[in-house]
C-alpha cells in the first residue's frame, strides 16, 4: 500500500444502525479496499466467570471492552500488518474459545461500535468520526427484535438490561462522544443521502 490507510470511526447507541450504515458504505467499494472492525468482538474474555455471573456484567460501560487489544489491532492495521480479530458470542456473553477472523490491512479501516468515539488514543488516529443517531424508542424496538431473534434473549431480559444498564450508560458514555463527530447520520428512517456523501468523500481521499 502506498498511502497510510484512512481510519473511520462509527459510533452511536445500540441498534442505532451502525452495522447497517457500514454495510451500505462498503457496498460502493472494492472489498479489498475496506476492512471493518466491529468493536463488539473486543468485549473482554471472561472465562474466569460462570455464565450466570457473565449475564450480570454491565456491557455498556467502557470497562467491558478490551481497549488495549483493540488499540494494538488498530495500530497494526494502520502499519499494514494483518490481525487475528477475536469473535464474540452474545448468547454465551464471552469470546469464542479458539475462533478468530483474519483481517487484512486496507486503504480504508472502519471501526464500528457504541463506544467507537470514546477513547482519546483511538480518536487521535481517526480521519473521519461519525455518530449514527436514532430515537431511543426506535432503537429499543430494534434491539428487542434483534436480541430475541439473534442473541438468544427473552422479552423480560431485554427490558431489564435496557433499563438498568443500556439506557443509563448510553446517556453517560455514548451521548457525550457525539460532540467529537464530524458527521451525524440520522437513521430513524432513510439515510441514503448521508451514505452517498460519506462514500464520495472517502473515495475522494483514497483516490
Ligand atoms: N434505517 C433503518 N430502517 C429500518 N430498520 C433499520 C434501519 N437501520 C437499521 N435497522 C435495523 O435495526 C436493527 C439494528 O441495526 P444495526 O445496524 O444492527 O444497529 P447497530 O449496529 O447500531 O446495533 C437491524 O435489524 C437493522 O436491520
Ligand atoms: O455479552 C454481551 C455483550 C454486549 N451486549 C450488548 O451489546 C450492545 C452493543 O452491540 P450493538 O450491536 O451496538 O447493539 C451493548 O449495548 C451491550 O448491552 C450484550 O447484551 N451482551
Amino acid at each position: 500500500m502506498n498511502h497510510k490507510p484512512i481510519l473511520i470511526l462509527i459510533a452511536g447507541g445500540t441498534a442505532s444502525g451502525k452495522t447497517t450504515v457500514v454495510d451500505k458504505i462498503i457496498k460502493s467499494f472494492n472489498p479489498y479496499d475496506v476492512s471493518v472492525i466491529c468493536m463488539d468482538n473486543y468485549y473482554k474474555k471472561r472465562d474466569d466467570l460462570s455464565f450466570e455471573e457473565r449475564k450480570k456484567i454491565n456491557y455498556d460501560h467502557p470497562d467491558a471492552i478490551d481497549m488495549e487489544l483493540l488499540k494494538r489491532h488498530i495500530r497494526a492495521l494502520m502499519d499494514s500488518r494483518n490481525i487475528d480479530c477475536p469473535v464474540y458470542n452474545f448468547a454465551q456473553h464471552n469470546r469464542e474459545e479458539s475462533k478468530t477472523i483474519k483481517i487484512n490491512p486496507a486503504k480504508v479501516i472502519i471501526i464500528e461500535g457504541i463506544l467507537a468515539l470514546y477513547d482519546p488514543d483511538i480518536r487521535s488516529l481517526a480521519d473521519i468520526q461519525i455518530f449514527v443517531e436514532s430515537d431511543a424508542d426506535i432503537r429499543f424496538i430494534r434491539r428487542l427484535k434483534r436480541d430475541m431473534e439473534e442473541r438468544g434473549r427473552s422479552l423480560d431480559n431485554v427490558i431489564e438490561q435496557y433499563l438498568t444498564t443500556v439506557k443509563p450508560m448510553y446517556e453517560a458514555y455514548v451521548v457525550p462522544t457525539k460532540r467529537f463527530a464530524d458527521i451525524i447520520i440520522p437513521n430513524d428512517t432513510k439515510h441514503d443521502i448521508a451514505i452517498d456523501i460519506l462514500s464520495t468523500k472517502i473515495k475522494d481521499i483514497i483516490r
